[in-house]
């Protein structure tokens, strides 16, 4: 029998160690930068132990967010770009890792394994291409090799293909690190991820898997966001002040809220592709509001927002004592959390941070759990979500 390869040696003797030093990359729908999570784990499944050893999120310059911004959630687009871009990303994500750990004083060769998500760029569910012979199918570039050979490390990659080939809609994988860090027995449980698109997870008190939910709601920050942008030149209602300088127009609210997507069952995922800026126009169209002031719309959008998440906590669970562990940029939206704590007074809204999870870092956490299991666990079977271990693996040379 031939020996195995060293790639392949190398593999196994990190797949067995005790305990793993990973790094989690997340490369959000907001594009505000790269989230960087250096983790510890030990032991895997529902044995998982994880401490955070450091974070950082490395912002994006404008230029790089507007050559992805030429591909980003476009249906019609450069071909070329998407696959210059692809390389580029893989390798500029190397880089960054690198200047992390510079940073840290942390040598490379201490770290076994990256797991990163990539950028997506699109993202068609069924629900959204409405092609019959085309499957579910969802897009992140950014490829691992790069990553693996850039910075000498392992690295676990493009995670969402599994979910796609195994029934799923390729998200929210936020799923499996969500059961495993955040669920409490004898707790019914929220956890709310507020980034570009706003997505939970409901764990129940009794801890039975069938009923666990994990699903995408609606929009997160992405039309506000897109609106502070275009009517602000700025990238986002820092601390929600221009919502705060608004008023919420009725009309424009309940067209806003008048789609078939929020009425379909869970787990569903959706994007920018569907709420983006065209979405907004349409509707300003229907309900006659094509004039209102620049800071009424931001503020309509921002009650739109939190109006779809609590309808949809409102309508699935019973919200009367329930807790809720929010994360994401949106939960620093001051707006959208108090119409959130109006709309449901007797929940507790707290931060994933009482978890012991750093709201910021918790979706580069996630992934490097799920480059932890993809090293040493086994499939997780969770209500109707596919059990897979997913993403691929790149070795260095
Ligand atoms: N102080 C603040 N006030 C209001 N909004 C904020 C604040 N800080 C961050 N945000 C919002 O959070 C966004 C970034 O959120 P986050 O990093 O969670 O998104 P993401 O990871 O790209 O999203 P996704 O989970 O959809 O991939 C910003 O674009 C902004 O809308
Ligand atoms: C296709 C894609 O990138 N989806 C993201 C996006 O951002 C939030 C929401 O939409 C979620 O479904 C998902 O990310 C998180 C990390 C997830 O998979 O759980």
């Amino acid at each position: 029998m031939l020996a195995l390869n060293t790639n392949l040696q190398k593999l196994i003797s990190i797949a067995q160690k005790h305990e793993k030093m990973g790094i989690g990359l997340m490369s959000g729908t907001s594009l505000d930068g790269l989230d960087i999570a250096l983790c510890r784990f030990t032991g895997n499944g529902l044995q998982t132990k994880f401490s955070l050893v450091n974070f950082i999120t490395i912002p994006y310059a404008d230029a790089f967010k507007k050559e992805v911004q030429q591909v980003f959630a476009r249906k019609e687009t450069s071909l070329e770009k998407v696959c210059l871009l692809n390389e580029y990303i893989g390798s500029f994500h190397g880089e960054l890792v690198l200047q992390a750990l510079a940073k840290w004083h942390i040598n490379p060769g201490k770290i076994d394994f990256i797991a990163s998500h990539g950028q997506t760029i699109y993202h068609a569910p069924k629900r959204l291409h409405n092609q019959a012979d085309y499957p579910n199918a969802t897009l992140q570039i950014g490829d691992g090799d790069h990553l693996a050979v850039k910075t000498g490390i392992f690295t676990i990659s493009d995670f969402r293909q599994k979910h796609l080939a195994a029934g799923g809609e390729g998200a929210p994988l936020a799923l499996y690190g969500d059961v495993l860090l955040g669920g409490k027995p004898g707790e019914d449980r929220i956890l709310l991820n507020i980034g570009g698109i706003a997505n939970l997870t409901w764990l129940p008190a009794d801890g039975d898997y069938a009923g666990i939910v994990c699903t995408d709601i609606g929009p997160g920050n992405t039309l506000i966001d897109a609106a502070s942008r275009k009517y602000f030149d700025k990238p986002y209602d820092e601390d929600s002040k221009i919502a705060f300088s608004g008023s919420v127009n009725e009309a424009l609210l309940n067209t806003l809220l008048d789609h078939p997507f929020f009425a379909e069952s869970a787990p569903k995922t959706t994007g920018p592709e569907l709420f983006g800026l065209n979405y907004v126009e349409d509707a300003q169209k229907r309900s006659a509001t094509l004039s209102i002031n620049n800071a009424d719309l931001v503020c309509t959008l921002s009650a739109f927002t939190a109006k779809t998440i609590t309808d949809f906590i409102l309508q699935h669970f019973k919200a009367d004592d329930i807790k809720i562990f929010a994360s994401g940029g949106g939960a620093k939206n001051s707006y959208m959390i108090d119409q959130l704590k109006k709309a449901m007074p007797k929940a507790t809204i707290a931060e994933t941070g009482e978890l012991g999870i750093d709201p910021d870092a918790k979706e580069a956490i996630l992934f490097a759990l799920l480059g932890n299991e993809a090293l040493s666990g086994e499939p997780l079977a969770i209500g109707g979500n596919p059990a897979a271990l997913m993403g691929k693996f790149s070795f260095p040379l």
